[in-house]
């Protein structure tokens, strides 16, 4: 059976990168997707807006939505305090099964957790099945036309409290226009927005924060 491109990057992170060093793991993907096949990482450029929020923010439970290959859930976990845990949901069985050995190679298992399964039936799940009390920190990077209902879904469920953290991929491009007018005309929300560049391509994107203000 012909490889993935997911399988392609995994192979190449085991063969180049140094095991037990997330760092590496994340420059070797980074090297791969820029030279090699692009894929849709969050990359290094808003990747670096991504490591100064969450150094901002120094989150103990955080959520990511869209785990693909696992370069963000590494990214993440590399800044984590011991003590912290990222939650990471995963739709596709394929990039679940890549994003599990890639976050084993990098050796941050003990901090990451990933769900397999849709966002929609996940989210409702997260306090009694997975012990989570509140989020301090959520990262959405998985279908643009998510991005509103499962932030909903987030507040129905009481899952966020003063001071949580949304930060947003793509509101450019791929954009997520509805998520963009909800989330900035919520006065129980406070938005940041941070343009930069579609990962590896000199194509305009931006990623948005929005803190909950209780
Ligand atoms: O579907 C996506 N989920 C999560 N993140 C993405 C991303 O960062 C992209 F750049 C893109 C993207 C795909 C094709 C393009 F031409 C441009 C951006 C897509 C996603
Ligand atoms: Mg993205």
């Amino acid at each position: 059976m012909a490889q993935s491109k997911e399988e392609r990057i995994l192979n190449f992170v085991l063969q180049n990168a140094v095991r037990g060093d997330p760092q590496s793991v994340v420059d070797t993907i980074d090297k791969y997707c820029s030279q090699k096949e692009w894929a849709m990482n969050v990359g290094p450029e808003k990747g670096l807006i991504l490591d100064k929020i969450l150094e901002e923010t120094k989150p103990s439970v955080l959520l990511e939505l869209g785990t693909y290959c696992g370069y963000s859930a590494v990214r993440i976990a590399r800044l984590l305090k011991p003590s912290a845990r990222l939650l990471t949901v995963e739709f596709n069985p394929d990039f679940a099964a890549i994003a599990r050995q890639m976050i084993e190679f990098a050796g941050v298992q003990d901090k990451v957790k990933i769900l397999e399964g849709p966002s929609e039936t996940i989210i409702p799940q997260l306090k009694k099945k997975h012990e989570v009390d509140t989020l301090d920190f959520v990262f959405l990077d998985h279908w643009k036309d998510r991005y509103l209902p499962d932030t909903i879904l987030l507040l129905d469920h009481g899952l966020l409290r003063k001071g949580s953290v949304i930060l947003a991929d793509n509101v450019i491009v791929p954009g997520a226009p509805e998520f963009i007018k909800y989330i900035r005309n919520n006065n129980r929300f406070e938005c940041t927005n941070y343009p930069s560049h579609v990962e590896y391509m000199k194509v305009k994107d931006a990623m948005e924060k929005a803190v909950f203000v209780g």
